[in-house]
Parts: C-alpha cells; sequence; structure tokens
C-alpha cells in the first residue's frame, strides 16, 4: 500500500461515517457572509434548530458592503441592505463570531479567517463561496458549498462528501524579479485550464512555493477553484506555525504545543500516489495578464493578443466571443492595451504584502491623469497596519482613493463597478462577463503589475519600473 497524501490524512481524521461513496465529514471551521446564507438560518428557523457549534461559525459582510467611508450612513441597494441586515440579525440571534461593518476587523471572509487565527493547519474549514480554497495554504482542506450544505453545516457541524482524487503541482526553482505569487497561480490555470483540475484537490508544493510568504500562498490556492479543482493545499511548514503563533483564536500554551506537534506530521508521504501530476519550472513563469474572459485566458505581458485560429476545437468560438467583448484585435501586443481603472483589492491579492508590493512600485510616482484607481484593503486590519506603515499615504499621495475594507470591484455587488466599455487591471480572480459590471472588461494580473498600469495607463511590464540590478563588481 502507498503512503497518503496530505489530503488524504485530513480527510481520514475528519470522517465520522463512511458509506458507500460519501463520507460525512467533520468540519472544523465554517464561515459565513451574507450572501449564501440567509436561507440557510431561515431553514434552522423554520424547524426550530439552533447553530450545532456557534464558537467554530465566523461570519462577516463583505460583498454588499460599501467601501465609502460614508459607508455607516447605510447602505442605499435595497437587496444589498436586506442581506447585510439579515446576517446582522442571524449572527446575532443564532450566537455565532460575528464582525459586523463597524469593528475593525470586518473584511472579506477569506481574509479574516487567517488574520484573528481561525484557520489553522489540518483543519476542515468550509464557506458559502467558491475562494474558501485560499484556506488551504494553511493545509488546511478548505472548499466552498451551496446554500443547502450551509445550512446542514450550521445544523450539524458536519457535511457529506465525496473523495477527489490527488494531483500535484509543483513549482520548482525560484521566481524571477517582477514575477509573484499571482504570476505562479495564474500560469498554473494557463498550462492546465479552468476544467485541469476537476474532480481532483491540488497540492501545490516545489521550492519555489516553499519561498512564498503565508499572503504568497493564499493567492495560489484562492485561485485553485479557478483551476477547476475542488481544493488546493499547501503543507504547512516554519512559515506557517509562525504566521499563526499568537494571532487571538490560535491555540495557546500546552494546546498549542500539542498542536505543532499533529501540524508537523501533515504532509504527504514520499510514497503517496498522485493521480496527476504538473511540473512548472519557477524561471519559466513570467509576469502574466489575462487578456480573455477565462482565466485559462493568460499570456507573459510581453506578448500579443492571440487569434481565434490559434485554438481548436470550442474554444475557437471562445476567443472570437471573448475578443470581441473584451474590445481586442489579434496580434495587438498586451502592452499597448489602453486602461480606464485600476482594482488592487480582492481575496486574491488585498492582504498587506500585496499592498506593500503595490506602493512600492507606486512610490514616486502617480496615477496617470484621468484613470480611475483604488486601493481596497482586505480587511480593516489591513487597512489599519497599511495606514500605519504609510503605504496609505503612498497611494493617496499617487491619486488612488484609499477605500474601506469588502469585495469591491471584484465582483458587481455594491457601488464599485465597471461602466460598460470600461477596462480595468485588476488584482482579483474573475475576468468573466460582465463580473466588474455589466460590460465592463477585466484583465487579471499582480498587484506589482496593477500599480505599473496605473502609472503608464496601460497594461505594462512591472520588470521596466524595477531599479536595475546592480552591475557586478
Ligand atoms: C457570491 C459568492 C457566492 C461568490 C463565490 O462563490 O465565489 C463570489 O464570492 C465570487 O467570487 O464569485
Ligand atoms: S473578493 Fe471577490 S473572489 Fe473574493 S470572496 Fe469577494 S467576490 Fe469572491
Amino acid at each position: 500500500m502507498s503512503g497518503k497524501t496530505l489530503y488524504d490524512k485530513i480527510w481520514d481524521a475528519h470522517v465520522v461515517q463512511q458509506d458507500e461513496g460519501t463520507c460525512l465529514l467533520y468540519i472544523d471551521r465554517h464561515m459565513v457572509h451574507e450572501v449564501t446564507s440567509p436561507q440557510a438560518f431561515e431553514g434552522l428557523r423554520m424547524t426550530g434548530r439552533k447553530v450545532r457549534a456557534p464558537q467554530r461559525t465566523i461570519a462577516v459582510p463583505d460583498h454588499n458592503v460599501p467601501t465609502t467611508e460614508d459607508r455607516a450612513n447605510g447602505i442605499e441597494n435595497e437587496d444589498s441592505r436586506i442581506q447585510v441586515d439579515a446576517l446582522d440579525k442571524n449572527a446575532r440571534d443564532f450566537g455565532i463570531n460575528y464582525y459586523p461593518v463597524s469593528d475593525i476587523r470586518q473584511g472579506i471572509v477569506h481574509i479574516v479567517g487567517p488574520e484573528n487565527g481561525w484557520t489553522l493547519p489540518g483543519m476542515t474549514i468550509v464557506c458559502g463561496d467558491s475562494h474558501t480554497a485560499t484556506h488551504g495554504a494553511f493545509g488546511a482542506l478548505a472548499h466552498g458549498i451551496g446554500t443547502s450544505e450551509v445550512e446542514h453545516v450550521l445544523a450539524t457541524q458536519t457535511l457529506i462528501q465525496s473523495k477527489s482524487k490527488n494531483m500535484k503541482v509543483e513549482i520548482t526553482g525560484q521566481l524571477m524579479p517582477g514575477v509573484t505569487a499571482k504570476d505562479i497561480t495564474l500560469s498554473v490555470i494557463g498550462h492546465t485550464g479552468t476544467a485541469g483540475g476537476t474532480g481532483y484537490v491540488i497540492e501545490y508544493c516545489g521550492e519555489a512555493i516553499r519561498s512564498l510568504s503565508m499572503e504568497g500562498r493564499m493567492t495560489v490556492c484562492n485561485m485553485a477553484i479557478e483551476g477547476g479543482a475542488r481544493a488546493g493545499l499547501i503543507a504547512p511548514d516554519q512559515t506557517t506555525f509562525d504566521y499563526v503563533k499568537g494571532r487571538t483564536h490560535a491555540p495557546k500554551g500546552e494546546q498549542w504545543d500539542a498542536a505543532l506537534e499533529w501540524w508537523k506530521t501533515l504532509k504527504s508521504d514520499e510514497d503517496a500516489h498522485w493521480d496527476k501530476v504538473v511540473t512548472i519550472r519557477g524561471e519559466d513563469i513570467a509576469p502574466v495578464v489575462t487578456w480573455g474572459t477565462s482565466p485559462e485566458d493568460v499570456l507573459p505581458i510581453t506578448a500579443a493578443v492571440p487569434a481565434p485560429e490559434d485554438f481548436s476545437g470550442g474554444k475557437v468560438g471562445a476567443v472570437k466571443r471573448s475578443l470581441e467583448y473584451m474590445g481586442l484585435n489579434p496580434g495587438q501586443r498586451l502592452q499597448d492595451i489602453e486602461i480606464d481603472t485600476v482594482f488592487i483589492g480582492s481575496c486574491t491579492n488585498g492582504r498587506i504584502e500585496d499592498l506593500r508590493a503595490a506602493a512600492a512600485v507606486m512610490k514616486g510616482h502617480k496615477v496617470k491623469p484621468g484613470l480611475r484607481a483604488m486601493v481596497v484593503p482586505g480587511s480593516g486590519l489591513v487597512r489599519a497596519q497599511a495606514e500605519e506603515e504609510g503605504l496609505a499615504q503612498i497611494f493617496r499621495d499617487a491619486g488612488f482613493e484609499w477605500r474601506m475594507a469588502g469585495c469591491s470591484m471584484c465582483l458587481a455587488m455594491n457601488p464599485d463597478q465597471l461602466a460598460p466599455g470600461e477596462r480595468c487591471a485588476a488584482t482579483s480572480n474573475r475576468n468573466f462577463e460582465g463580473r466588474q459590471g455589466r460590460g465592463g472588461r477585466t484583465h487579471l494580473m499582480s498587484p506589482q503589475m496593477a500599480a505599473a498600469a496605473a502609472i503608464t495607463g496601460r497594461l505594462t511590464d512591472v520588470r521596466e519600473m524595477m531599479a536595475p540590478e546592480p552591475e557586478p563588481a
């Protein structure tokens, strides 16, 4: 018998009951936001049930909240207001952990969880949100669930699941200057396609992954879902333990020691069986941008817009439509594409390290006149830290709007939206038609690249903005 993968180990540690094909899994953390939870709580009310483990349930409004400083005045849009009000009431009525809009810890659920120490290695974590994969960066089995499953987890703290297959994505060696975690995760999807991970849980490994900070690892795992996978995982190591230690809800004292002992066993065995393996050399990854309306439509910034004939099968028609929607012509240099808007934020790239990286590019520069540019920290705590470090001032001086925390322009559920035809350099994770507003055009990229685009007003190779390497003596 072969050894176990990290996924196998976490799975086995959480099986409550095994039936043919499916299992009942225990859930350690249930994160909740306002979009996918109202009917679930209503279901509990109708059947007179309580939340089974309120201490394991964490709620925060993020998708529908305005990000302007006057947001204490309330939400104008009725649908948005109803959802956020419902979460306020449900959190109070059911006694779960809650970070309301007025709390400095409020933010995007996938940033709030790790930041406050709710997200820990070896856990099972679910949320009615596809980007729950983010938490896999800690070596937790984390994935999105539907609203009826949200109700099931609220009521029972368990989830019915069938096991996925094991896929290994190895990024060897080191990243070149100007290349980031975002370029890794986009390049993997460019390589495997958006269906490449279907039916699998991906474990990301290799030297380039090991060298990433926790912020970078979260960026990588965040987009596992965009590659079709059920979840993304990175084995915990000293970087993980250092990040977790001392956080509000992380274990302390003897409990920390006991947890650490278990966490250190959380890695795939040498002889584990992989159903699929993808290997990419870190040195081969370039700063990339998306040109189309799928996250797999990704190319190095030095490339040109492809033609439909460059593809085969159903993709030919898809690319044709995509180029039409995006207002692009085959052969056009990506670096010549002019933008109207820059959005730095989201659960992919709204953490402190992302803001540091963007600010480092912006320092001493200005947003090109006529552009709309905004930085939306992923949480109130990220915002406060960025203010303390002087990053907020750099962004403001450069001409960026400095916003309050939320999903913001990542998706069109709140006032931060693109107008039809507007083109945006965005650090988020989805570039679907209408994602950032009806008719809006999205180019996905890293925070560094988005900052570079803000300066020039077009898609730009961030390496041109970087100080040259000193000549060897
Ligand atoms: C609204 C929510 C259910 C959705 C998701 O599941 O991911 C959103 O967060 C997104 O990014 O599209
Ligand atoms: S920031 Fe974007 S991707 Fe993340 S949870 Fe919010 S809407 Fe979804």
